[in-house]
C-alpha cells in the first residue's frame, strides 16, 4: 500500500464515523447558513506578484511532528497580518494531526480565503468544507479516478467554492485541466518517496494553459525559493513547514510576500 492509499483508507474510516454523527442533510442545512465563499481565482492570479498561501500543519508523514500549534486561530491571524492571500488548514487527523475544529477556530478569526486541505474523496467532505466556511477545497488527482475527480470539481464549484487541484506530474496536470480546474497546484513532494524536488514545478507547469492559476506546493524554505518559483511561472506558493517552525510567522509570511512582489520579478515572469 502506498502512503497515499494508507492515508486515504484512514480518511474514509474517519468520514464514515463523522457521517454517523452528522448527516448530509445537517451539513447542507449548515452550508446554507454559512457565509458565501470568497471568489479566489483573481486573488491568486494577478499582477501583484506571487501570492502566499500559508498553511497550518502540526505534523506530516514525511517529517513527523512539526509544531504543537496550541492556538491555530492565533497562527491564522499572524498569517493574515503578514500578508498571506489565503490560509490552508490541514483537517486530516491521523497523520497531520489536524481537524475541522482547527478550521472552525481559524475561520472565526480571519477574513481572507481559507483552503480545506485534506484527502477529499467523497461529496460529503465537500459539503463539510462549505458547511465550515471553506472557500477553497484541495482535490488530489493521484487519489481520484477521472470521473470522480470531475464530479468533485463540479460539486466544489457548484457550491461557490474553488477547487485547488493538485498534480505531481504532467499527466496529472492535464487530468486536472480536463476535470475543469481553474487553479492547479503542482506538488514538489513525491507521494511515493516523500522527497521534495523543487524542479518538478518547472517541468509540470509547461502543460498548463495560460488562464489557469499555478500554485507551487511544498518545500518553500525562504525568499529565494519564492523568487525561483516566480521565475518559473508560479502565481502563488503554498507553504507549511517553514512557517509553522518559524519563531515569528507573521514576519516569515511578510518576507515571502515581499519576495514574491519584488519589482525585479516583473520582467522575468513568463
Ligand atoms: O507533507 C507531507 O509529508 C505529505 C505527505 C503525503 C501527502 C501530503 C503531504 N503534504 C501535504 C502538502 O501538500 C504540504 O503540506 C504542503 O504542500 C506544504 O508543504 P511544506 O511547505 O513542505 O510543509
Amino acid at each position: 500500500m502506498t502512503v497515499l492509499e494508507d492515508i486515504v483508507a484512514g480518511v474514509r474510516e474517519d468520514v464514515a464515523a463523522r457521517q454517523e454523527r452528522v448527516t448530509l442533510e445537517d451539513l447542507k442545512e449548515r452550508a446554507g447558513r454559512a457565509h458565501p465563499a470568497i471568489s479566489c481565482l483573481g486573488r491568486l492570479k494577478n499582477d501583484d506578484g506571487v501570492q502566499v498561501i500559508a498553511e497550518i500543519k502540526r505534523a506530516s508523514p514525511s517529517k513527523g511532528p512539526l509544531a504543537p500549534i496550541p492556538d491555530p486561530a492565533a497562527l491564522g491571524e499572524a498569517y493574515e497580518s503578514g500578508g498571506a492571500c489565503a490560509v490552508s488548514v490541514l483537517t486530516e487527523e491521523r497523520r497531520f494531526l489536524g481537524s475541522l475544529a482547527d478550521f472552525d477556530q481559524v475561520r472565526a478569526r480571519i477574513d481572507i480565503p481559507m483552503l480545506r486541505k485534506d484527502f477529499v474523496v467523497t461529496p460529503y467532505q465537500v459539503w463539510e468544507a462549505r458547511a465550515h466556511g471553506a472557500d477553497l477545497v484541495l482535490l488530489i488527482v493521484a487519489a481520484l479516478e477521472q470521473s470522480v475527480l470531475t464530479s468533485l470539481v463540479e460539486r466544489v464549484h457548484s457550491l461557490g467554492m474553488t477547487a485547488l487541484v493538485e498534480a505531481h506530474d504532467q499527466g496529472e496536470a492535464q487530468r486536472a485541466v480536463d476535470a475543469g480546474a481553474h487553479i492547479v497546484g503542482i506538488n514538489a513532494r513525491n507521494l511515493h518517496t516523500l522527497q521534495v524536488d523543487r524542479r518538478t514545478f518547472e517541468e509540470v507547469v509547461r502543460v498548463l494553459p495560460e488562464h489557469v492559476a499555478k500554485i507551487a506546493e511544498s518545500g518553500v524554505r525562504d525568499a529565494r525559493d519564492v523568487r525561483d518559483y516566480a521565475r518559473s511561472g508560479a502565481d502563488a506558493v503554498l507553504v507549511g513547514e517553514s512557517l509553522v517552525r518559524s519563531a515569528d510567522p507573521r514576519a516569515a509570511v511578510a518576507e515571502l510576500v515581499a519576495a514574491g512582489s519584488h519589482p525585479s520579478l516583473r520582467s522575468t515572469r513568463p
